[in-house]
């Protein structure tokens, strides 16, 4: 029997539910990233011929997921990523992070979500892994207006660690079960003009009920891949693609960062 293990079978087949064949569409068309209702078509045509460079087996997205305690940011992943849901609250204690695979236009794709801590005594460790990201999810309570004020702020210090241009920017209400259809009405026109002014695209969703989850973070992948390929047929011109093989340099720094930086905030 052979003994020698090859990345490539390391790694499980996607799971036949993390399969995006189509653009999943957006939430509230007033506060889109984008309102097309397809992929763009090099980036079609670039998963078909198999010129995605990097992007394929081995690149590795990062998402960071901010914003105040207890808004339910640990329950959006969990729903997600275990289909579980737990009605008690355990603060996360600096980060935890998860992988989730996905195969986009039948090219693999892998989002590394990292679920940060709200509270203020833990927010200096969790800040330290913000850096590198592509997506930034902010997130808040629908049904507390004070985590829809703070958002400003989450954007801002996630911002201080990344390039603004490259960001991604989702703003996600959560708790959606536990409003009233007036109170929810009223706080997501709030909501949406603040995601237009940060240009972020807006969603509201239920961790308990799972209502907008996995449409949530099926679009989340479909727009990253999407501009990563773009930004992959870019950077490579008229050079030949198909054959690079690199880890993204993103993804190296992710678990040096706290090293480097000795955080002052938390004595
Ligand atoms: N009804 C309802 N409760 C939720 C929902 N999402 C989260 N909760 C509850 O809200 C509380 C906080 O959820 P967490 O996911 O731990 O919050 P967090 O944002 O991760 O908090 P920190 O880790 O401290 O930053 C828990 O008691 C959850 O059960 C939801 O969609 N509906
Ligand atoms: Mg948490």
């Amino acid at each position: 029997m052979s003994t020698r293990v090859s990345a490539m079978s390391v790694l499980p087949p996607v799971r036949r539910d993390r399969v995006i064949a189509q653009l999943p569409q957006y939430f509230r068309k007033e506060a889109a990233l984008h309102t097309k209702d397809d992929f763009n078509n090099k980036v079609k045509t670039a998963c078909q011929e198999q010129r995605t460079g990097t992007v394929g087996r081995f690149k590795i997205s990062k998402v960071i997921v901010v914003g105040d305690l207890a808004v339910g940011k640990t329950c959006l992943i969990n729903r997600f990523c275990k289909d579980a849901f737990d009605k008690n609250y355990k603060a996360t204690i600096g980060v935890d992070f998860e992988m989730e695979r996905f195969e986009v236009l039948g090219v693999p794709f892998s989002l590394q979500l990292w679920d940060t801590a709200g509270q203020e005594r833990f927010k200096c460790i969790a800040s330290t892994y913000y850096r590198g990201a592509q997506v930034v999810i902010i997130v808040f309570d629908v049904n507390d207006v004070a985590s829809l004020g703070h958002v400003r702020q989450w954007l801002e210090d996630a911002l201080k660690e990344n390039d603004p241009t490259g960001v991604q920017l989702f703003l996600v209400g959560t708790k959606k079960d536990l409003s009233s259809p007036a109170q929810y009405t009223q706080i997501e026109q709030d909501a949406i003009k603040l995601a237009q002014e940060i240009t972020a695209e807006y969603w509201a969703v239920s961790s308990l009920t799972g209502e907008n989850v996995k449409e949530f973070f099926f679009r989340v992948a479909s727009l990253a891949f999407e501009t990563n390929v773009l930004a992959e047929l870019e950077k490579s011109g008229s050079r030949q693609i198909g054959n690079v093989i690199k880890i993204n340099s993103n993804s190296n720094n992710l678990y040096t960062t706290s090293k480097k930086k000795q955080p002052n905030c938390c004595q």
